[in-house]
C-alpha cells in the first residue's frame, strides 16, 4: 500500500514558540484584568519558510467571508505585507478620520504584549486596510464594507522582504477569556494555513464580457470642458477628473488570479488586493502616498502621462515630449508643491529633485518626482497620510475648490478609488500608496476607475484619451 508522503506544514510552531504564545495571552489577559477588562493585544512572531508566499497563502487560506488584505511590490526585494481575519476594526469617518484611526492604534499598542521587534517591515502586529477618498466615503451600495477610514488587525500577518518570511499571529484578549483556549484557537488557524500560488486566469472563460462606461464618453469629455473653463476663469489651477468603466463577466472575477497577472506585468507597482465581504479592492497602482521608517518619510509627486510605444525609439521619444511639455510640467510641479508644503511643518528637512524624471509602467509613463523628508517628531503614517491627502495628483489646487467641484462634474461616487490603501505597524511606521488603476470587484461585474489631471490647456478629448491608456492596466485582464 503506498504510503502518502508527510510534509511538514512550513506554518507549524514549535513548543517554544507555543509557549510563547500561551505567555503572552496569559500576560494580556491578566492585563486586561488590571485595566478594567477592555481586550489587550497579545501577538507573537515566528520565522517562517522563505518558499511561503504571502499572498498565496492568505488566498488560499481565506474562510468563507473573512477580511483579507495583500500588498506587495514585486521590484522591491518582493516586499509584501498579507493578512487574514480582523479582531479588531478600526474605523471613522469625517475629516478628522485619520487622526482617529491612528489614535485607537495606539492606544492599541500602549497596552500590547508582543514580542520585540524582529522581521522585515510589515511583521509584529499591524492594522492594514485604506480609506476613501472623500470625508464620507462612499455612499453608494457597492461600497459598503469600505467605510470611509477601515484599518483591521488581522489575526494572521504575514510579511516578507528578501527571502525572509514571517508570521504574527494576533488575538484580543479580554479579562475573562481562556489564554488556553485562544492557544488552541491559534494552533488550530496556522495548521489550517496553507501557502499554494496564486491561481491562473481561465483563458478560456465560457461566455462573454460586456465593457461598459457607468457613464457616456460625452459626459466625461463634457465635465473636463467645464472644468477647463472654470481654470481659465481664474477660479483654481487644476482639477483631477474620474470616471468609471464597468467589466461584465459571465461568471463571478476572480480577485486572486487577476493579482497573480498583474504581479507579472506591474512589478514595480503597489499591487494590492483589500478583501471585504464579497467585494475586493484591488490595483496595480504606481503612487506612494507614504512610507514612514522611524524619522524618514517618504513620497512621490507623480503627475503628467502619455503612452507607450513598442518601439524603443519612439518610446524614448515620447517620454522626451513629456519632459518638455510645459503642460504636464505644470501640473506635475503643483503636486510636488503642495506635498513639500504639507510635509515643512513636521520635518527637519524636505528635499525634492528639481526635475521630474520619466517613470515607465508597461501601458504609460509619467512624470514622477521623489520626494524625502527627515521628520521633526515621529508623526505616525496614518496621519502623514491625511496630511498628504488628498494631493493634487488625485484631487487638485485649491482642494477647497476642487473639492466640491469633483463629485460635482463627475456624478461619481469613487468609494475607495484615490484614497490611501496600505498597512502600519507597531511602530506606527507604515505604507500607503494611492489606489489609482484600480478596481471592485463584486461578483461578476467590476468597476474600474481612471483620472486625469486637468489643467488650463487640456483638450477634453487628449484627456478621455489618457483615462483609456490608464485603464489598460486593469481591462485587458479583467476582460480576457
Ligand atoms: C488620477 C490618476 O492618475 C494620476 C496620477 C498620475 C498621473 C496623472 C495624470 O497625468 O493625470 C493623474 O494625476 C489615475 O490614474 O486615475
Amino acid at each position: 500500500m503506498a504510503v502518502a508522503s508527510q510534509t511538514a506544514s512550513p506554518f507549524a510552531l514549535s513548543a517554544d514558540d507555543r509557549a510563547r504564545l500561551l505567555r503572552r495571552l496569559q500576560a494580556a489577559a491578566r492585563r486586561a484584568a488590571g485595566k478594567g477588562g477592555g481586550p489587550v493585544l497579545a501577538a507573537v512572531s515566528v520565522r517562517v519558510d522563505a518558499t511561503v508566499d504571502p499572498a498565496g497563502t492568505v488566498v488560499a487560506s481565506r474562510r468563507d467571508g473573512e477580511p483579507w488584505f495583500v500588498m506587495e511590490q514585486p521590484d522591491r526585494d518582493g516586499s509584501a505585507v498579507a493578512a487574514l481575519g480582523c479582531i479588531r476594526a478600526l474605523e471613522a469617518g469625517g475629516p478628522d478620520r485619520f487622526s482617529v484611526v491612528a489614535r485607537r492604534w495606539r492606544e492599541i499598542l500602549a497596552t500590547a504584549c508582543v514580542d520585540p521587534p524582529a522581521g522585515p517591515r510589515g511583521s509584529g502586529p499591524v492594522a492594514v486596510g485604506g480609506f476613501a477618498f472623500a470625508d464620507r466615503g462612499g455612499t453608494v451600495p457597492h461600497w459598503a464594507g469600505y467605510a470611509p477610514a477601515s484599518l483591521h488587525v488581522p489575526e494572521v500577518g504575514l510579511a516578507r522582504r528578501g527571502d525572509e518570511v514571517w508570521m504574527t499571529l494576533g488575538a484580543m484578549v479580554g479579562r475573562d477569556d481562556d489564554p488556553a483556549a485562544l492557544l488552541d484557537h491559534l494552533v488550530g488557524r496556522t495548521e489550517a494555513l496553507v501557502s499554494r500560488p496564486l491561481p491562473l486566469l481561465d483563458p478560456d472563460p465560457v461566455g462573454r464580457h460586456q465593457v461598459v462606461g457607468a457613464m457616456p464618453p460625452e459626459h466625461y469629455v463634457g465635465a473636463v470642458a467645464r472644468a477647463v473653463e472654470r481654470i481659465r476663469a481664474g477660479r483654481l489651477d487644476k482639477i483631477v477628473l474620474a470616471r468609471e468603466v464597468q467589466v461584465h463577466a459571465s461568471s463571478p472575477h476572480e480577485a486572486a488570479a487577476v493579482l497573480g497577472v498583474l504581479r507579472e506585468a506591474f512589478p514595480s507597482c503597489y499591487l494590492f488586493c483589500v478583501g471585504r465581504g464579497d467585494s475586493t479592492f484591488i490595483a496595480a497602482s504606481p503612487e506612494l502616498l507614504i512610507r514612514r521608517d522611524g524619522l524618514r518619510a517618504g513620497t512621490l509627486a507623480l503627475a503628467g502621462s502619455t503612452r507607450r510605444s513598442a518601439d524603443p525609439a519612439v518610446d524614448d521619444h515620447l517620454g522626451e515630449q513629456l519632459l518638455q511639455s510645459a503642460k504636464d510640467r505644470g501640473e506635475q510641479k503643483i503636486v510636488t508643491t503642495r506635498i513639500v508644503r504639507a510635509l515643512r511643518p513636521h520635518s527637519v528637512w524636505v528635499t525634492a529633485a528639481d526635475e521630474p524624471e520619466v517613470v515607465r509602467m508597461a501601458n504609460i509613463q509619467h512624470l514622477a518626482t521623489p520626494i524625502r523628508a527627515q521628520l521633526a517628531s515621529p508623526v505616525p503614517a496614518v496621519e502623514l497620510a491625511g496630511l498628504l491627502h488628498p494631493t493634487p495628483a488625485v484631487g487638485g489646487e485649491p482642494l477647497a475648490v476642487a473639492a466640491p467641484m469633483i463629485p460635482e462634474l463627475e456624478g461619481l461616487d469613487r468609494g475607495w478609488y484615490a484614497g490611501p490603501v496600505g498597512w502600519t505597524d507597531a511602530h506606527e511606521d507604515g505604507e500607503f500608496c494611492v489606489a489609482l488603476r484600480s478596481a471592485l470587484l463584486t461578483g461578476p461585474v467590476a468597476r474600474c476607475f481612471a483620472g486625469v489631471g486637468v489643467v488650463a490647456d487640456s483638450d477634453p478629448a487628449a484627456e478621455l484619451a489618457e483615462t483609456e491608456i490608464k485603464l489598460q492596466a486593469l481591462l485587458p485582464v479583467l476582460a480576457l
